[in-house]
């Protein structure tokens, strides 16, 4: 198993560069945050890790923002422990309640049981928020769907719920496959869940492909998603800040893909498109 560094970072002025900070760390491998009053915990593979990567970011640039930081290596963390102590239930316009196990039930139409490891998923983030909301208005009935970048499955089994048919999950990420296993056992759904990313896809096509996972992937791998995309099919991604919004539209439009419906939740954002 892969040691995990801790950042400390300390915000000064918090908002919103807190939020703006988590998706820049993002892209450079970062993958759990806990939030703190002056700043943001967090968390990397020791592996991944690159300084050079770290000093690059633009905020950290910005002589308006003041930003500091401090790390230290966390061996055999307890994730799920961690979890536990910062994982609330989560209803997404009170329709889905998005809870672990030893939460209460929250009677809402639809209820998804995640226990997530390290895996992201948890409906905490906004992103997974604006997935589940674009997917409550989205008709899954015997739809073939892709979740890439699945995580903890948590969209590919709301996915099953909603109706889909054959629904794939693939995730780059180890833990991440596992967990989503776990996960699809727990709420009583079938997926096939798999190690992965856009560079194995090709030998099926899908009604429905979701894909939350950041700019720089999207930005590369939308005309790969696209390939494989029936023709009237949609492409939900998700991500992406407001300020990511024009270069992942312009490679939308190289590929031909209409832009259906637009949300945002903070500073981030949720693109509907359809082929
Ligand atoms: C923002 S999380 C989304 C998780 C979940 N789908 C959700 O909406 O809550 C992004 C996920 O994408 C995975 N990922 C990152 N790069 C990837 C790639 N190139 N291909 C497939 N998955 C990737 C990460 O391991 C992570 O689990």
């Amino acid at each position: 198993m892969n040691n995990y560094l801790e950042f400390n970072f300390k915000i000064s002025p918090l908002q919103p560069w807190n939020e703006i900070l988590m998706a820049e760390l993002i892209e450079i491998g970062f993958d759990s945050f806990t939030e703190e009053h002056d700043g943001i915990l967090a968390y990397i593979p020791k592996d991944l890790f690159n300084e050079n990567d770290l000093k690059q970011i633009h905020l950290i640039q910005n002589p308006e923002i003041s930003i500091s930081y401090t790390y230290q290596e966390m061996p055999n963390i307890n994730w799920n422990e961690e979890w536990e102590k910062n994982f609330d239930p989560i209803n997404v316009e009170n329709q889905v309640s998005i809870r672990a196990e030893f939460h209460e039930n929250q009677n809402l139409p639809h209820e998804i049981i995640i226990q997530p490891k390290m895996s992201f998923g948890t409906g905490h983030h906004a992103t997974t928020y604006l997935m589940i909301q674009q997917m409550l208005d989205m008709d899954f009935e015997n739809k073939t769907v892709l979740d890439m970048g699945c995580g903890t499955s948590v969209l590919a089994i709301f996915a099953k719920q909603k109706g889909a048919g054959k629904t794939v999950a693939i995730d780059i990420d180890e833990w991440s496959v596992e967990n989503s296993k776990e996960n699809a056992v727990r709420n009583n759904v079938e997926l096939e869940i798999s190690q992965g990313t856009a560079d194995n896809l090709g030998n099926e096509n899908f009604d429905i492909i979701l894909a939350n996972i950041n700019r720089n992937i999207l930005i590369s791998d939308i005309p790969t998603y696209v390939s494989v995309l029936n023709d009237g099919g949609q492409l939900l991604l998700s991500g992406l800040c407001f300020f990511d919004v024009d270069d992942i539209l312009e490679v939308c439009t190289e590929q031909k893909l209409t832009l259906k419906r637009k949300l945002q939740r903070e500073e981030w954002v949720s693109l509907l498109l359809e082929k």
